[in-house]
């Protein structure tokens, strides 16, 4: 049995602790607050994030990292995206040395641009071949009722993925393997920014022409930055690309598209940011997306309009009309 260490107890991390522990591995999940870590241990539940899931036998919990981290064969991070370094700062002298260290996050950092495969390898010390990306339509809650999804499983190492799909393979969830690292990441932390787009629309009313045109076009720019950046163009039709754009934006259980359906429905910023608790990453990725396209000089009007609501105050309204006033452009560019 494959000993995994699950770091992050929230949403997304429980619930792929609970696919890795029904695909037979033994997993130690940390969370942060000790409270969440004894709940889980007691009742099998963890009401804060996914009440309606029996945590497997297999799962132990601690507030612990280094208990968590002791002997594990596959590390598992699953924090908020601005987080990561922080977190990595403990976590480094604690990290097994050669256990493939896996990435479940959807953001961009602040302030480096860096995706969270580089994060890890910068401020984790881990080798950039021993890293591996999950992604793709996989609403927590969703996986967490056991219903069929799939998702890539992206690494530079052949032998590295290979590990991480079998540990994870189980029947409601099927991992499909992948070696663009650069346009995984672009792509799961770019559709989090369109749902941000597609929320805001139908919370001002508006239906499913234009969730599908925003889909599409954010998917262009999504797959044009990805691109310049190096990713394989064929990535953004995956799992990762279209499958995850998809799920997210047409999902109510999306925290993303649900922060924009606040904003688009008249609540101001700050009452939405306060309306919550959730991790809505496109909120903050949104600015730092903006700011790698803008280095490698790549058109992308949709991030930058929800850029413009999010961080300078402007109206959905007005990117609406922003948008659809632009210059005439051939589809394919
Ligand atoms: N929830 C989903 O459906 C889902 C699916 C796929 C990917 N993801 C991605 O996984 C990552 C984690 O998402 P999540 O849904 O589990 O988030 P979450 O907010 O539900 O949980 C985050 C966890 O990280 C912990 N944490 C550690 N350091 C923290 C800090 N400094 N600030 C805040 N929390 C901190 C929290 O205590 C919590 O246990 C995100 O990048 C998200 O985009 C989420
Ligand atoms: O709830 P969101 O908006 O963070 O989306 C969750 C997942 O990324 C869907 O695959």
């Amino acid at each position: 049995m494959t000993r995994v260490a699950v770091l992050g107890g929230g949403n997304w991390g429980t619930a792929y602790a609970a696919v890795m522990a029904d695909a037979g591995c033994t997993v130690r999940l940390w969370a942060r607050r000790a409270e969440v870590a004894d709940e889980i241990n007691r009742t099998r539940v963890n009401s804060a994030y996914l009440p309606e899931l029996t945590v497997p036998e297999g799962i132990s919990a601690t507030s612990d990292s280094a208990e968590a981290l002791a002997d594990a064969e596959i590390v598992v991070l699953a924090v908020p995206s601005q987080s990561l370094r922080d977190n990595l700062a403990v976590w480094r002298e604690q990290l097994p040395a050669d256990a493939p260290v896996v990435s479940l996050m959807k953001g961009i950092e602040l302030g480096t641009g860096e995706r969270m495969s580089e994060v890890i390898a910068d401020a984790g010390g881990v080798d950039p071949d021993r890293i591996v990306v999950v992604s793709g339509p996989n609403l927590a809650h969703e996986i967490a009722a056991q219903q069929p999804a799939a998702a890539v499983v992206a690494s530079a190492s052949p032998r590295a993925r290979a590990r991480v799909a079998e540990a994870s393979a189980t029947g409601y969830f099927r991992p499909y393997l992948g070696n663009d690292v650069v346009g995984t990441e672009i792509a799961g932390a770019t559709k989090n920014v369109i749902a941000l787009a597609v929320g805001m629309a139908s919370g001002m009313g508006m239906g499913d022409n234009t969730m599908a045109s925003l889909l599409t076009r954010g998917l262009a720019e999504t797959a044009r930055l990805g691109t310049a950046l190096g990713a394989d163009p064929q990535t953004f039709l995956g799992l990762a690309g279209v499958g995850d754009l998809v799920a997210t934006c047409a999902s109510p259980l999306s925290r993303n598209r649900t922060f924009g359906y606040k904003l688009g429905s008249g609540m101001t910023l700050a009452e939405v940011t306060a309306s919550t608790t959730q991790t809505a990453e496109g909120v903050k990725s949104c600015e730092s997306i903006l700011q790698l396209a803008q280095g490698a000089g790549v058109d992308v009007p949709i991030v930058e309009n929800v850029a413009a609501v999010v961080h300078e105050g402007r109206s959905p309204r007005d990117v609406v009309g922003a948008l659809m006033s632009r210059a005439r452009k051939h589809e394919g560019h």
